[in-house]
């Protein structure tokens, strides 16, 4: 398959979450969107080379981190962040038409959004199951054709994105169904590894650290290499490498960009510190934030003390 550069992949089927960021993404305005049937699927064709990146869900704002994702980011060939994008989201409750609300039995959905709505299944729906699927407009799909479940019966309805619902010809039960009405999804352009883009004074860095030889205070070794140089975390998840049990990786994302000293500086005491360290990419924060640097910790006062050092070691001042 040819390498198409604007050639782009999301989680599909269409009218899904991703769908919906990926069209709202500014670095992807004009490019070719293919729906592709899972994370893997699509994280897949970027390694081998058959579209330029894909969208992925990454994290939720109530629900945490899609650990599909995470586990992609994880293992197998190396790939990067290259931009996040943040999307509120709502769930909506569709059926086909003639189902109503007390004769649903069978729902499916993504496993983000059956977290997010069971308060209101509990109260609404108590007896109904709840399968899970590949993403939300796989499940409205699913509803539509009347694929039928473990059980063998088919499902009654989804729960998915709003347009899911005009897209699969289903119709709204319920609206709005989310705990959080101001849930928020953050998503990420996967790519290939190459140049990050420009630092903007507004970044943010994402790695996996692997413990070298499991021993007390090694996550505060890690933790140390960022604290010491002023970076601050956004966020620490423990994963498991996927080698043995109790063997557990660190994925970090940091405020800042490699090429700021301070994150590189960082990056090289967990080189020092750790097993293996996978840079995941540097890449403009979607929120804007830019976070002050603390004292010392600006590229300026990098360079001066490695200055000093250098006439310390070469007597010239
Ligand atoms: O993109 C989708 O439709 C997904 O299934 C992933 C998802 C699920 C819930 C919230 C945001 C993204």
């Amino acid at each position: 398959m040819p390498v198409t550069a604007d050639r782009y992949g999301y989680l599909g089927p269409e009218a899904s979450f991703t769908e919906a960021a990926s069209r709202r993404i500014p670095t992807l305005m004009g490019a070719r969107l293919d729906p592709f049937d899972s994370v893997h699927a699509a994280i897949d064709a970027v390694r081998s080379g058959e579209i330029a990146g894909c969208v992925v869900p990454l994290e939720n704002s109530v629900e945490g981190s899609v650990n599909t994702t995470l586990d992609e980011l994880i293992r197998g060939e190396p790939v990067v962040v290259a931009t996040e994008f943040l999307l509120p989201v709502t769930f909506t409750l569709m059926a086909r038409p003639g189902t109503d609300l007390p004769s649903v039995r069978r729902i499916i959905t993504h496993p983000v959004a059956e977290a997010q709505c069971r308060t209101w299944l509990g109260k609404n729906l108590p007896d109904a199951s709840v399968a899970l699927g590949s993403s939300t407009s796989a499940a409205a799909s699913a509803v539509a054709d009347e694929t039928v479940g473990a059980d063998g019966h088919p499902y009654d309805a989804a729960i998915s994105a709003p347009i899911a619902a005009e897209r699969y010809g289903l119709v709204p039960l319920a609206e709005g169904i989310g705990e959080d009405e101001d849930a928020v999804t953050r998503f990420v352009v996967i790519t290939r590894p190459g140049r990050p883009p420009r630092a903007t004074g507004s970044d943010k860095t994402s790695l996996v650290a692997y413990i070298r030889d499991d021993h007390p205070g090694a996550l505060l070794e890690i933790l140390e290499q960022f604290s010491t140089r002023g970076v601050n975390l956004t966020r620490i998840e423990s994963r498991p490498t996927g080698n043995g049990m109790g063997r557990y990786c660190f994925v970090v994302d940091a405020e800042g960009h490699v090429a700021d000293a301070r994150v590189g500086e960082a990056l090289m005491g967990l080189r020092r510190v750790c097993a293996d360290v996978r840079y995941l990419g540097s890449y403009p924060r979607a929120d804007g934030v830019r976070p002050p640097v603390g004292r010392g910790m600006t590229n300026e006062d990098f360079r001066d003390a490695s200055s000093w050092l250098e006439s310390l070691r070469t007597g010239r001042s």
